[in-house]
This record gives C-alpha cells, sequence and structure tokens, in this order.
C-alpha cells in the first residue's frame, strides 16, 4: 500500500519554549522526526463486520491487533541488523533531545547574564549559531542511519520471508497464491519493517523528546495555579477523553484499510492471471477481457482506497480538534474570568500551554492508531515469518543413507488435509520392487501423484506406515529423503538463464563434465550440441515452456538427466513420456531400463503402451484401492484387469464408432453474421 507515513502532529512550538517566552529559537529537528512513525494513519480494532476475502489461507475476519505479536516481530527483526538499528536510534533520540535541551540552555544563560547586567549578544549569537549547526548536523547524520538501518532491515526481512515461503508446504500455498506471496514480499514488507522498527525506536526515538518535553511542562505548570479547580478537571478530561474516542473511532479505518489489503490482494490474483501465460491470452484473443477485467479491479481498489482515506481524514480531524477545544475552553474562561486589567500576556501564556499538553499526548495516539491501521499489511508478513512448515523432520529423524533402494506402502490410509476427506487412499499396500520399474496405472483423479506426494512426505498419511529401505519414511530427514527419492514432475521447474544455472540450482558445485555425462545418458547431448555448438550449456532455458530455445520434450529430457545429477537411489516420474516425440520416447525407454538397472522407477504414466514397453510392473488404482498387480504383458493376457481394459480401451481409441457423441449445437461464433 503505497500510503504516505504519517507525520507527526503538526507545527508544535518546541517544549520549553514557554518559560523564556523565547520560542521557535532552535532551527527545527529535522533528524528528530526522521525515524518517527512512519505508518498509515489512525485505526483500531480489526473486529466487526469484515470485508470479504482477506488472505484465503490467513484469518478472516481479521485478527484483532496483537501487541505481543507487533513486539516479537518487530525484535526478530532488530536482531537482524542489531548495529545499524542501534546506530539510528541512538541518533534520532539525541536529535530528539537536544533541542529543547539546548532551548532550555539558551534561556538559563540569557537569564544568568541579564542579572549581572545584561548578556552580550554576541556570545548569544555565536552560541545559538554553534548549536544550530550541531542539530544540523546531527539531524543529516540521524537520517543518513536511518535509511541505512531501514535497508538493512528490509533486506533482511524479505530475504527471511522467500525462506520461510520456500519451507512452507503444499496446503500453505494452496492458499496464498503466487501473486499474492510477491505482493507480500515485494511491497508488505516494506510497510512492516518501517512500523516493526518504530515499535522498538518510539520510546527512545521519540519517548526521549517526550520525557524532556514534560519536564519542562512540569516546570511550567506554575501557569496553571490561576485556573480554577474545575476548569483543570475539564480540561484534563478532555485531554483523555478525546484521544480515547479517536482511538474507537479508528476501528472504522482500520476495517477500511483491511478492505483495502482485500482489494489489492484480489488485483494481485487478476494481474498473475495475466501475465502467467501472455501469449495463451493473445492467441485466445482474451486481451480485452483481460483487460476489462484488471480494470475493474483496479477501480475496485480505487473505490477502497478513497473510503479509507476519507474515514481516515475524518478521524485526524477528529483528533487534532483537541487543541482547538482546549483552546476554545480557554478562552471562554478568559472571557468570564479575566478583569479587564488582566494584561495580555497571561492569556497568551495559557493559550501556550495547549500545544505542550496536547503535542505529546495527540503524538502517541497517533502512533497507536496509526499501529492499528498498518496492522493488516503487518500481519500477512508476521503469518509468513510465524508460520510452520506443515512437514518437519520428525524427533529422532537422521541423515540416513538407503541400505536398500526399496519402497513400501504399508495399509495406507490417506484424504487431504485439512478436511482429510474424502479419503483418496484406502487402506493400500505394496512393495515396490527394488532396481525395477513400476508404473502406477488409474483413472484421471484415482490418486496415483498422491502416491508420489506420500513417498517424498510432501503429506503424511493419516493411517499405515511408508518404508524406505525397510526404515519408516520419518526416521530421515526431509533433507535426507529428498537427495536420494528424487521426483521428475510432469511439468520441472526451470529457473530463467543457462543450462547449466539449471543444474546449480539442484546441485551448487557441479562441474561442467558432470552435466555433459548425464546429457549424454539421457540421448539429448547431440540435439543440444546442434543448438549451440560453441557452448550447449549456456543455452539460455525460459520458464515458460514454448517460448525458449528447447522444445517441450528436450527441457524434459533435460529435467531428466538434472534429477539423475544427484545419483538418486530411488526415481520418482510423474508422466515422463508426455511432450517426447516418437523416436526420442525409443531412447527414454532404453534410458529408463537402462537406469533401472541401480535405480528403483515408480511412475505415474498414462500411456499403456509407454508402460508396457518400460514397465516390470503395474500396479492399478481405482476407488482407492489397488486392484490389480503384475507384469504388463501378463495383467493383458489375463484380461480381466484395469490395465487389459486400458489397453483395449486404448486400442479402440484409434476407431470411434462406438463412442456416443452428444450433438449439443456449438455457439454461434463471435462477430459472424447469419445470412437468411
Ligand atoms: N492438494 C489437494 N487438496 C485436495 N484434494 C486434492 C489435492 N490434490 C489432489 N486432490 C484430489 O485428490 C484426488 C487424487 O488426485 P491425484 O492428483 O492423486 O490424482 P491422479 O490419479 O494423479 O490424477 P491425474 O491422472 O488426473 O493426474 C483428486 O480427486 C484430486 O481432486
Amino acid at each position: 500500500m503505497g500510503d504516505p507515513p504519517l507525520a507527526g502532529p503538526p507545527g508544535l512550538p518546541p517544549a520549553g519554549a514557554l518559560k523564556g517566552g523565547a520560542p521557535g529559537m532552535m532551527p527545527p529537528p529535522g533528524g528528530a522526526k526522521g525515524g518517527a512513525p512512519g505508518m498509515m494513519p489512525p485505526a483500531g480494532g480489526m473486529k466487526g463486520p469484515g470485508a470479504p476475502g482477506g488472505f484465503p489461507g490467513l484469518p478472516f475476519p481479521p485478527e484483532p491487533m496483537s501487541f505481543k505479536k507487533l513486539l516479537r516481530w518487530a525484535l526478530l527483526l532488530a536482531k537482524a541488523a542489531p548495529l545499524p538499528f542501534l546506530g539510528s536510534v541512538g541518533l534520532a533520540a539525541l536529535v530528539n533531545a537536544l533541542t529543547p535541551y539546548s532551548q532550555q540552555v539558551l534561556v538559563s544563560l540569557t537569564s544568568a547574564l541579564e542579572g549581572k547586567g545584561g548578556a552580550d549578544p554576541k556570545w548569544m549569537a555565536l552560541l545559538y549559531a554553534i548549536l544550530a549547526v550541531v542539530v544540523i548536523l546531527l539531524s543529516m547524520a540521524s537520517k543518513l542511519v536511518t535509511t541505512w538501518s531501514n535497508e538493512k532491515m528490509l533486506v533482511a526481512l524479505r530475504a527471511l520471508l522467500h525462506d520461510r515461503m520456500l519451507l512452507l508446504g503444499p496446503i500453505f500455498h494452496a492458499k496464498v497464491s503466487g501473486p499474492q506471496l510477491v505482493q507480500i514480499v515485494n511491497n508488505f514488507s516494506a510497510g512492516a519493517q518501517f512500523t516493526l522498527r518504530e515499535i522498538l525506536a518510539y520510546p527512545l526515538t521519540r519517548g526521549v523528546g517526550m520525557v524532556t518535553a514534560g519536564f519542562f511542562l512540569a516546570d511550567n505548570l506554575a501557569a496553571f495555579e490561576s485556573i480554577p479547580p474545575l476548569i483543570r478537571i475539564v480540561l484534563l478530561g478532555l485531554v483523555v477523553v478525546i484521544p480515547l474516542i479517536g482511538w474507537k473511532l479508528s476501528g472504522i479505518v482500520g476495517r477500511a484499510f483491511e478492505q483495502v489489503r482485500a482489494e489489492e490482494a484480489a488485483f494481485a490474483d487478476e494481474l498473475g492471471n495475466s501475465t502467467a501465460q501472455p501469449v495463451e491470452v493473445q492467441l485466445m484473443r482474451a486481451h480485452g477481457q483481460r483487460s476489462r477485467s484488471i480494470a475493474e479491479r483496479l477501480q475496485s481498489v480505487m473505490a477502497a482506497k478513497l473510503r479509507a482515506t476519507l474515514r481516515r481524514e475524518a478521524v485526524q480531524q477528529f483528533q487534532g480538534s483537541m487543541s482547538t477545544i482546549l483552546t476554545t475552553v480557554l478562552l471562554i474562561y478568559a472571557a468570564f474570568s479575566f478583569e479587564p486589567n488582566t494584561p495580555i500576556g497571561a492569556l497568551l501564556g495559557l493559550l501556550l500551554m495547549v500545544p505542550l499538553v496536547v503535542g505529546p499526548i495527540q503524538e502517541l495516539v497517533t502512533f497507536f492508531t496509526g499501529l492499528s491501521v498498518n496492522w493488516p499489511m503487518i500481519r500477512p508478513v508476521g503469518e509468513i515469518i510465524d508460520a510452520e512448515p506443515e512437514i518437519k523432520d520428525a524427533p529422532g529423524a537422521r541423515d540416513l543413507a538407503l541400505a536398500e533402494p526399496t519402497a513400501e506402502l504399508s495399509e495406507i490410509t490417506f484424504g487431504y488435509p485439512p478436511a482429510k476427506a474424502p479419503v483418496i487412499l484406502n487402506g493400500v499396500s505394496h512393495r515396490f520392487r527394488a532396481e525395477a520399474i513400476t508404473a502406477i496405472v488409474g483413472g484421471s483423479g484415482s490418486g496415483k501423484s498422491s502416491i508420489m506426494r506420500l513417498l517424498v512426505r510432501l503429506y503424511d498419511p493419516q493411517g499405515g506406515k511408508v518404508l524406505l529401505g525397510g526404515q519408516a519414511l520419518d526416521s530421515y530427514t526431509l533433507d535426507s529423503l529428498r537427495r536420494q527419492v528424487v521426483t521428475l514432475s510432469q511439468f520441472p521447474l526451470m529457473l530463467s538463464g543457462s543450462l547449466r544455472r539449471n543444474f546449480e540450482l539442484v546441485k551448487a558445485e557441479v562441474t561442467d563434465d558432470e552435466i555433459i555425462a548425464v546429457l549424454r545418458r539421457v540421448g539429448v547431448w547431440d540435439a543440444l550440441l546442434r543448438i549451440r555448438p560453441e557452448g550447449p550449456l549456456e543455452i539460455t532455458v525460459t520458464q515458460a515452456a514454448g517460448t525458449g530455445t528447447l522444445s517441450g520434450g528436450q527441457r524434459r529430457l533435460v529435467a531428466l538427466a538434472r534429477a539423475l545429477i544427484l545419483a538418486p537411489r530411488i526415481l520418482l516420474l510423474d508422466e515422463p513420456s508426455t511432450g517426447v516425440d516418437v523416436e526420442s520416447t525409443s531412447r527414454l525407454v532404453a534410458v529408463l531400463r537402462d537406469l533401472a538397472r541401480e535405480v528403483t522407477i515408480i511412475m505415474v504414466e498414462h500411456d499403456v503402451d509407454f508402460v508396457t514397453a518400460v514397465a516390470d510392473e503395474v500396479v492399478c488404482i481405482e476407488n482407492g484401492k489397488f486392484v490389480s498387480t503384475g507384469a504388463p504383458q501378463a495383467l493383458i493376457a489375463a484380461d480381466d484387469n484395469l490395465f487389459a481394459r486400458f489397453v483395449k480401451a486404448r486400442r479402440r481409441a484409434t476407431s470411434t464408432d462406438h463412442l456416443e457423441i452428444e450433438r449439443v449445437p456449438l455457439p454461434a461464433a463471435a462477430g459472424s453474421t447469419k445470412k437468411g
């Protein structure tokens, strides 16, 4: 959210100015406010009829602001850059404290000199100039160190968020979309950093200034003596009551800002939809529709921001009215109680008290209400900081080497969390053959990929055990498990950059020779040489398939080679034949057969011909159960099982006569004109 930081209360004369009657002697402490609340303005609780939406994964209606959490997150952040933080806070505190004190020094000095027969204006001018220069230099240093400290903390916070985000499991990522995560790391973290820093810095940077102000205010309180007790009580009452009402009112503003955040999250998602595959959007001629959706979202963001700004302004005006109300009360008092010959200075003295009383209180109120307004932005940041990976190393897990590359499912029952329903796997058991190829076959949505996810502990089953090398899966650390059990997904992750960089992603110290060896082994090296003879490892790979130098099939073979660089003991392949041409498929069969002499391969595959050619064993899954198991040829011969059914269906697929097609008329083409 790009709302400007809240400045401190405007136009307050410096504390301590009243006694000497010399307000504004010092230049304004520029640096003193440098570290001031960079937050958005006031608001209060987050309860009540909440705005729709919110972060899908995070609680909504939003949690009320928690000072305990804010403090914990702030301490965590300060620990990331303790020196810059302490330096900036110390300097800001010095500037804040020096201003009122130095004025008091000047005032006292003047009085003393006057007592000895008058101050020498030359010395006064010199002293004033020296103090002014000191404050200016300190203010500039404070600004510089504060910026440094802010940047250091922001870098640390962003790195921490990125790190946590990657450690969180599929349950979290199913709830918070990629574009929303980008928004949290890019935008929210800056606001959160600033506010969290202020929470720790406030007692020093602002607190010191307020204490010194209070000190001189106490000194000046003698002026109150002329005011009757009732008026004093009324004045003090107003000073307490008005901020309290303002704090309550700020709840409305807080909710409005929660709505802004929700609208911005929705906008981030909408933008993510367009930027994920812009070429696809173009080919679908969906440009107009996408632009309209984006424009509508932006309108909603704008409307929410306007609403929030209006409410914030109203509450701020109310809080700002404190000094006007106090002044009015004092004027009314003066009108009725002052004698005609009361000197006008007495009235002025009274009125000058108002900003001194109101200023520090208003500053404190502004600080706390600013926290409430920023809470909707800080909360998602904090939730990621606090979020625990759903799957962690079990107590007693060790960095184990697989004794044997065997995998076994024993009475596995599983449904996806959090509901754990419907049941996807219902008490399934199977011992996968070591150093052989097993294909899991079943209809769409039958649970094939779920088995693969359980084998690498992306989820834990609700019942039964997964055993690897005869040991329970959770006796391995996740790191040692995933080093030995390597997955090749259907759409492997490719980073933008060179081919080499994509190998370094999984093995930082990989050598060119190692990369070339695995690329040769999967049979893609010659093709890469043809694409870029002078340096195949420098071939640029793009994130989106179909937009770079490599074809879809080549990308998959490169990804298989990359999986092999880790020398896995067990290889999990999700639809390995997808996108590989006929010639490369034969090559792939040969490569996998060759690999199976030393690696256990478990694959999910729809292409029954590929399965028949490559697999030693087929496991068929239907309705959450393993319904048949055996060598592919044996299953085809037995003819009474799901695999044989699939093979027959595949044969029949070339003849479509047996299929009944519902002939629903297609909608008229857009823009077509019917001829009568
Ligand atoms: N993260 C998830 N949360 C909830 N349900 C899920 C999740 N992932 C998959 N499912 C559901 O679990 C069932 C099995 O999914 P799975 O991906 O294992 O099927 P599959 O056999 O691999 O399907 P396909 O061949 O179409 O890829 C499906 O009904 C699917 O909707």
